[in-house]
Parts: C-alpha cells; structure tokens; sequence
C-alpha cells in the first residue's frame, strides 16, 4: 500500500533521513520506534507531503506521491494526526471535527454522513459535541483528534506519539479507537516513544537509528529481538504490552538493515 525506497530528506540543506527504505501493508498496524533524534517524525512529513524528500521514491497503491502537495495526498486517503495540540480550543468538538472535512465541505450529503460515521465510531464527539476543546482532557482531546481526521475516510492514518502525555486510561482508549480503526479496514503508521505500548498494538515494528532503517519485521519478533529489549524494554522481551490487542502474526523474524547500534 505504502511504500518509500531510499528516501533522503532533511531541514536547511541537512539530512535527517539517509535512505529510508519502508513498506506498509494493507490493514497492518506498523509502529516506528528509535531514539529522540532518529528520524522518526520526519518519516511521517515526507509522507504526508508536510517536507519534500531531496531524493527517493514515496508510492501509495503504486502512485507516486512524493511530488504531491499536501492537500493533494490527503485528497489520497493518506492523514496525519501530529503530536498534540491540534485542536483549536475555542471552537467547539464539532466544530473541531467539521474542519477536518474541509475538503469535502461543498458536498453536504457526504459530510453528513461522515460525521454520522464519526459520533458512531468515536461516542466522545456525540458526547462533548457543544464544549470547547480546550475544556477537555488530554485524552479526550486525542480522541477528538483522531476523529477528526477520519472525516475524510482515510486508507492510511499517521499518527505522531498517540500515548504522548497520557495517563494509562487514556491510553487504553486511544489504543482502543486506533485498534477498531484497523479492524475496520485502516492501515495505520505510528510513531511511538512508548515502545511497550507502540509495539503491543503494532503487527510490524521498525526501528530507526541515525536517520535510517536499522530493523524491520513483524511486532512480536521485533519485542522478541534480544537487543532490542535490552535497549527500548528494560531488558526483558516485550511480553506486557501496554495496548488492547498483542499484535501481528508470529512469523517472520526480525530483519536487520545494517549492523551499527
Ligand atoms: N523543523 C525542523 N527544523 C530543523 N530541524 C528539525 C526540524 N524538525 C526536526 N529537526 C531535526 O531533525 C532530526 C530528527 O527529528 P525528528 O523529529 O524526525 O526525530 P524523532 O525521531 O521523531 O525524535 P523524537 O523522538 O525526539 O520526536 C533532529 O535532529 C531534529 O532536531
């Protein structure tokens, strides 16, 4: 479905990435972990178009899309929910929610019937519907977040730190609405600096290192990886992990990409 090969991009004239190579199946959860720095964040700007890629190629259902203006990849089922704060506390949660069907906002019938999809999926924008956003909790205020951007019915949903700032309940439920998004057909990208959590809802991981890939395979053989564990889960193999579901399939091990730590 998603696929970037050798893909070089940074800030200013820098690199950040160096040849990242990725790939995201249809309806798999893929979860991008790695230390502050590695890269991670930048690989959901190129995708969504937010940073342009100084080389390499960025393809959704065979399309090239690095060239494509933001909008334009959005028009592609492709969305990003950035890391926070992304909600204008003013405006009310349906509010909130309509704007992320601006680009259907000519077409009333199917806004309607979006956003019948939305309070379906996501009870908090029923429930909180007339208050500002900035009245609600940060995890209400994730799920808002989360629902707004499925107002324009997404393929692939990229979401920058879902657990950031979260107490555990919160967590359960964003892990929750993220896991009924997938079962409902939508392939989903994280990026997640709570690797038990990240992982534990994942079927694949990726781990990056420097701007690169450094090792790619199914969530659970990623958590398994010995060297792994020791660096991002307290030195035991990921066998708690803080979401719903414990992920993927068991087979295919992990596939290491190049050989420095
Ligand atoms: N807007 C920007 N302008 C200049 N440099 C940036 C910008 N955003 C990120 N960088 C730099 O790019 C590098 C990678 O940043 P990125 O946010 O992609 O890393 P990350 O792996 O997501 O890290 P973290 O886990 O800390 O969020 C860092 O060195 C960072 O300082």
């Amino acid at each position: 479905m998603l696929s970037l090969k050798g893909v070089v991009a940074g800030y200013g004239g820098g690199s950040v990435l160096q040849g990242v190579d990725l790939e995201c199946a249809p309806q798999t959860i893929t979860c991008i972990v790695g230390p502050n720095g590695a890269g991670k964040s930048t690989v959901l700007r190129v995708i969504s178009g937010l940073l342009k890629p100084s080389s390499g190629e960025i393809s959704m259902n065979g399309e090239a899309i690095a060239d494509r203006s933001p909008d334009e990849i959005l028009r592609r089922g492709i969305t990003q929910v950035p890391q926070s704060h992304a909600l204008f506390p003013t405006m009310s949660v349906r509010e909130n929610v309509l704007m992320g069907g601006y680009l259907i906002r000519k077409d009333r019938a199917l806004l309607r019937e979006r956003l019948d999809m939305v309070l379906e999926r996501v009870p908090i924008v029923a429930t909180r519907a007339n208050d500002n956003a900035g009245n609600l909790s940060g995890g209400q205020r994730r799920m808002v977040e989360i629902a707004r951007c499925l107002m324009l019915d997404p393929k692939l949903i990229l979401l920058d730190e879902p657990s950031l700032g979260l107490d555990p309940r919160s967590l359960a439920g964003v892990a929750g609405l993220i896991n009924e998004l997938n079962q409902a057909g939508t392939t989903v990208l994280l990026v997640e600096q709570n690797v038990r959590l990240g992982l534990g809802l994942a079927t694949h991981g990726v781990v990056m290192e420097g701007g690169k890939v450094r090792l790619t395979g199914t969530a659970t053989a990623i958590k398994d990886d010995p060297e792994i564990a020791s660096l991002y889960l307290g030195g035991a193999s990921g066998s708690s992990p803080g979401g719903p579901s414990s992920g993927g399939p068991s087979s295919g091990g992990p596939k290491t990409e190049t050989t420095s730590v």
